[in-house]
């Protein structure tokens, strides 16, 4: 795997990589770090094309079954129109989406690397021309430029396989539960951390143990955004577990429901232009929820917790962990508070995201 996680941390500096399939070899660069297509089409010997996922397509007002369609690009495209084709809400010329093919496994490898990098999803691909097999050869060969296969190129949005590593922990006292220890785990390719903070005597307990998952938010979670219910939601979590005798918070890894800091921001500001939240996740070529919950199964599992009270009103969250194998003994809601600046975001929870928040909208916006 570790060509995978050197490929991400090249694109993410804004270098190419290598894709190769049985047909061809792509030489992919993340869109957002691309200023210009020359340099790319120079060391190619094609011009690049642009890789796009159904979402950000359903966004432009194109709909494909696949998940992901080339999109040729002319010779006089600017980094304006490239930005404007992977984020704008609306295309300057809609013409542009004119010639379209599907996306072979390179380009899908491609877009499944930007998202495990949390970059826009959205990549330039340009096939290398005979002419420059040499050239890119020598530069493979000088450890200047990566290549890794596109079948594992698509495996990387899944996490490297193999088992969390538990890797160290110390008692933690909080405010709201003085018996709290914190056991960090790290996934196998090193990428993401998250952290089990365990409320009492609930490791390797056979009785239903309160869980909460909570999925990372920066702004709400550290700073008491008012754009969310993050914040109290988990400060709530952490004061309910305690008061029912110990449990488990996960602290997940997922910003911005899977989307990443630098993409959650950007749709932040989609949403001040009007957008829903799950709209402007949209746009940016994302689906609804990004967010993959085998790692909290895996953390359980860990923490020898089979057995569940879980304290949520998501109901994916639920449906993942029974099909990781957890019982699911009861649920209990948990809400932070509305406020002008969240009710919209809650109510698109709500509506679009089947979250079960009907009772605390339904009092602080009665007539809604
Ligand atoms: N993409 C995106 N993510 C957001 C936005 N607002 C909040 N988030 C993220 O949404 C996630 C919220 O996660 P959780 O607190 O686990 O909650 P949830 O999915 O609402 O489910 P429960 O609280 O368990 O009912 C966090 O990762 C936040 O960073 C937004 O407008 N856009
Ligand atoms: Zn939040």
């Amino acid at each position: 795997m570790y060509h995978i996680e050197r490929a991400i941390f090249d694109l993410r500096r804004g270098l190419p990589v290598v894709i190769v399939t049985p047909q061809y070899r792509l030489l992919v660069q993340a869109l957002e770090n691309s200023e210009s297509l020359s340099e790319l089409a120079a060391l190619a010997g094609n011009r690049p094309a642009m890789v796009l996922t159904r979402h950000r397509l359903a966004a432009l007002g194109h709909s494909i079954s696949a998940e992901a369609a080339v999109l040729p690009l002319s010779g006089d495209t600017d980094a304006a129109d490239l930005y404007r084709l992977a984020v704008a809400k609306q295309p300057e010329k809609s013409s542009r989406l004119s010639g379209l093919m599907p996306a072979g496994p390179g380009e899908r490898g491609a877009l499944a690397l930007m998202r495990r990098a949390l970059l826009l999803p959205a990549a330039l691909c340009a096939d290398i021309a005979s002419e420059q097999e040499a050239e890119i050869d020598q530069r493979l060969a000088r450890g200047e430029l990566l290549s890794l296969s596109a079948e594992d190129a698509q495996r990387a949005i899944h996490g490297a396989p193999g088992m969390l590593k538990r890797v160290s922990e110390a008692e933690i006292p909080l405010e709201t539960a003085q018996q709290s220890r914190f056991v960090l785990f790290r996934e196998p390719d090193g990428m993401r951390e998250h952290v089990a903070v365990v409320i009492g005597d609930a490791e390797g307990s056979q009785e239903p143990v309160p869980v909460r998952l909570h999925s990372a938010c920066l702004t709400g979670d550290l700073f008491g955004s008012l754009r969310c219910d993050c914040g109290e939601q988990l400060r709530n979590a952490v004061a309910d577990i305690n008061a029912m005798g110990g449990g488990v918070l996960l602290y997940l890894a997922q910003e911005g429901r899977g989307i990443g800091l630098a993409n959650k921001l950007r749709a932040y500001t989609l949403q001040d232009d009007g957008l829903d939240t799950v709209d402007a996740d949209q746009v940016l070529g994302f689906g609804d929820d990004e967010r993959q919950y085998s790692v909290a199964v895996d953390m359980l599992r860990s923490l020898g917790i089979g057995r569940v009270q879980m304290l949520t009103n998501n109901p994916l969250k639920m449906a993942a962990l029974r099909e990781g194998g957890i019982e699911i003994v009861s649920r209990q809601a948990l809400y932070g508070s509305v406020n002008d600046h969240n009710q919209r975001y809650l109510m698109a929870k709500a509506q679009r995201g089947g979250h079960y928040l009907q009772d605390v909208l339904h009092k602080a916006l009665p007539d809604r």
